[in-house]
């Protein structure tokens, strides 16, 4: 079996670097094709380790949101094997997807905050339909929304919230259920620089306690400051590459 890794510089936290922590999603040879026509992954291989961070960039199109989606069980593939948390997702036990998933944190921009609940409740979500009662959630729901620095937008409803909080938001709900692993499509999309680099290191900083990120983005200026190791999608395929060097004049690598 081939590793994911067609290109490998300077990464520390690579598979092969690492051979001692579990795999936790390891996709071998996915293709990928929406409607019979579109074939957006060809041949995509890769394999993410508990406590790895990558950064997955690539052109528009090229398929990060689908990759993205196919680690969160969201599509199948249509050729080769996807493998999360080392369940073939092929073979999934009926009755076993909503198991996986609660592992799996999202920040996607289709997975809306709901505009009549509050930032709280927005949070709480994922629990009550997991069936935890108040007390076994508001605690972390409020160290969560203070973690974040939203301890005074508690209450407050999404519409009156600006682009960072909702963001914000958006994280401590994925991070509620404890997950193991982290899915953030363009966290950094709609908020300005600063904003972007706090909701960054947070990322960072949960990644720091031992969570496995996996950020898709196109901001490489953030990618290039943070020194983490790429997954880049390009042609269908996925290549691991070490952090981006320093920008050099005409540099447009990922
Ligand atoms: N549900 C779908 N049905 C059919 N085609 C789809 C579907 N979802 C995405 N596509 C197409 O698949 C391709 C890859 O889309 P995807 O959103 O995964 O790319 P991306 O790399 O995340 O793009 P961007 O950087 O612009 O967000 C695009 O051409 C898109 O139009």
């Amino acid at each position: 079996m081939t590793d994911t890794t067609d290109t490998l510089e300077r990464a520390p936290d690579s598979p092969q670097a690492a051979p001692g922590r579990d795999v936790i999603v390891r996709l071998e040879d996915v293709g990928l094709t929406y409607d019979g026509t579109r074939e957006v992954l060809r041949g995509a291989s890769l394999t993410l380790r508990e406590g790895d961070f990558r950064f997955l960039t690539g052109p528009s199109g090229a398929g990060k949101t689908t990759l993205l989606k196919l680690i969160y069980l969201a599509h199948k593939p249509t050729t080769g094997q996807v493998r999360v948390f080392g369940e073939d997702v092929a073979t999934l036990p009926p009755g076993a997807m909503p198991g996986l998933r609660r592992r799996i944190g999202v920040v996607f921009q289709e997975f809306r905050l709901l505009d009549h609940l509050t930032a709280f409740e927005n949070v709480a979500l994922p629990m009550r339909v997991a069936g935890v009662n108040h007390q076994g959630y508001a605690g972390d729901v409020i160290d969560l929304l203070s973690w974040v620095g939203l301890s005074h937008r508690i209450d407050a409803k999404p519409p009156v919230l600006s682009g960072g909080e909702k963001q914000r938001v958006a994280l401590a709900r994925a991070l509620v259920s404890k997950p193991d692993l982290i899915l953030a499509d363009e966290p950094t999309g709609n908020v300005d620089p600063v904003m972007g680099e706090k909701i960054m290191r947070l990322l960072i900083e949960l990644n720091r306690l031992g969570t496995a990120v996996i950020v898709a983005t196109h901001d490489l200026g953030l990618v290039r400051r943070l020194g983490k190791n790429i997954l880049r999608l390009k042609d269908g395929r996925v290549t691991l590459h070490g952090p981006l060097p320093e920008k050099t004049d005409g540099e447009e690598r990922p």
